[in-house]
């Protein structure tokens, strides 16, 4: 028996408690991650890691309200790299395999967040 659209991927990320859990481990990774903690050097961590959960929620087709700015806006000075943007996801893939998410759930969390790549990696001009 099947039925797709009862489960969201928020109800079996565990709702808001489990993407709290997925953001804060990610973000403690990549703070000690060589290849992009300097990025976050100025950042403020309490409100990134609020922002990001609500993105998660939103973006998992969760009961939630993304309350902060745009993603173009947001990286555009940073000069992120193209390996830096794949650093985070795999930060975000450890984060999600040590709170023991399901591989195939993985995949789903980092397929909608492939999109925004375009958005967040800077294009040398
Ligand atoms: C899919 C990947 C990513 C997502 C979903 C994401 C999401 C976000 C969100 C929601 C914010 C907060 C926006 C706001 O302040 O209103 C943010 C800010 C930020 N992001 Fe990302 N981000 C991603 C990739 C990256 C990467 C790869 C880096 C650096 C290596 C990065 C560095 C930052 C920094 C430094 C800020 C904070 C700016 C500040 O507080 O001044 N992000 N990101």
């Amino acid at each position: 028996q099947e039925s797709p659209a009862a489960v969201t991927l928020y109800a079996e990320l565990g709702e808001n408690a489990g993407i709290s859990q997925i953001v804060d481990h990610m973000l403690a990774l990549a703070l000690q991650d060589t290849r992009i903690k300097d990025s976050f050097r100025d950042s403020n961590l309490k409100r990134l890691a609020a922002l990001i959960k609500e993105q998660f929620c939103v973006l998992s087709d969760g009961p939630c309200r993304y309350s902060g700015d745009g993603m173009k806006e947001t990286h555009a000075g940073l000069q992120i790299t193209s390996a830096q943007f794949n650093a985070l996801a795999e930060d975000l893939q450890i984060a999600m395999e040590q709170a023991g998410i399901p591989s195939r759930l993985q995949n789903r969390l980092i397929a909608r967040l492939a999109p925004m790549k375009r958005d967040i990696v800077h294009i040398r001009p």
